[in-house]
């Protein structure tokens, strides 16, 4: 049967779209999903979302990798999504959704384009050798580190992600190098499997750990670079705990069509 898709980005970080409040597919098995995020035979992907009715939210976000499996939270996925959902006119500038963590609230600007959305509290920060290890919704991996234009990411991420700690759950892997008035980020990601152009979760989890670092107690805005544009991260830190935690970057269609599933 033929499905329709919208396709998204948001800095970069791309993905299929599918309104599924119909539910117009009965199941779809991860073989379909990654054949969809497919950059040769299929459309194209970070990873694919189905927009779902909910009974107590406007919606519910169903996250997949492009190898086809569910995935953890999605920063950059969750931000296109409600700028997928405004399209569809299903709120107009505030909305309060379900993900795999939970609940989210976000806010849209008037143009639909420029999407902050809110994430889940974080309460610990673990240390593995000169790296942060946190879940922001998704499990990160953060290390600091000089010459990051030039650093091999699909390589030493690579290598991070399959050593003997991670290798059986997986982890997303971000370097950071602190520019005079931004952070610049590069992200190896699970589920892809390679450098994607941004990554929500993951600049989420930079900024903490950067925070933590040089103990930024307060109210922190810490704004980041990452191939695919920038971003903007905000939260409160009383030392131990980020709360009031915001994501904020653009989210934009790029094209719509057909695909027969
Ligand atoms: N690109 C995503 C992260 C997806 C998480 C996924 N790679 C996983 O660990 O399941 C983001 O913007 O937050």
């Amino acid at each position: 049967m033929n499905i329709k898709f919208y396709k998204y980005q948001g800095a970069g970080n791309d993905f299929v779209l599918i309104d599924h409040r119909q539910a117009p597919l009965k199941t779809i098995d991860t073989k379909a999903v990654a054949q969809l995020c497919d950059r040769r035979f299929g459309i194209g992907a970070d990873g694919l979302m189905f927009l779902l009715d909910s009974d107590k939210y406007d919606f519910e976000m169903v996250y997949h990798n492009a190898d086809g499996n569910l995935g953890s939270m999605c920063g950059n996925g969750g931000r296109c999504i409600v700028a997928f959902a405004k399209y569809l006119g299903i709120f107009d500038t505030e909305t309060n959704f379900l993900a795999v963590d939970g609940p989210h609230y976000a806010k849209i600007s008037a143009e639909g384009n420029w999407v902050e959305l809110q994430m889940i509290d974080v309460d610990s920060i673990n240390i593995d050798a000169d790296a942060f290890v946190l879940n922001t919704g998704s499990p990160h991996y953060v290390k600091e580190v000089t010459d990051l234009e030039t650093l091999d990411v699909y390589t030493e991420g690579y290598n991070i992600r399959n050593n003997e700690t991670y290798k059986a759950n997986g982890i997303n892997v971000n370097f950071v190098e602190r520019k005079p008035d931004h952070l610049f980020v590069r992200t190896f990601e699970r589920g892809v499997e390679d450098e994607t152009y941004a990554c929500g979760t993951g600049v989420t989890a930079v900024a903490m750990a950067m925070a933590k670092k040089q103990r930024q107690i307060g109210q922190v805005v810490t704004p980041v670079t990452v191939l695919g544009g920038n971003l903007e991260i905000n939260f409160r830190y009383d030392g131990e705990k980020f709360t009031d935690v915001f994501l904020c970057g653009p989210a934009e269609k790029v094209f719509e069509g057909e695909v027969s599933l």
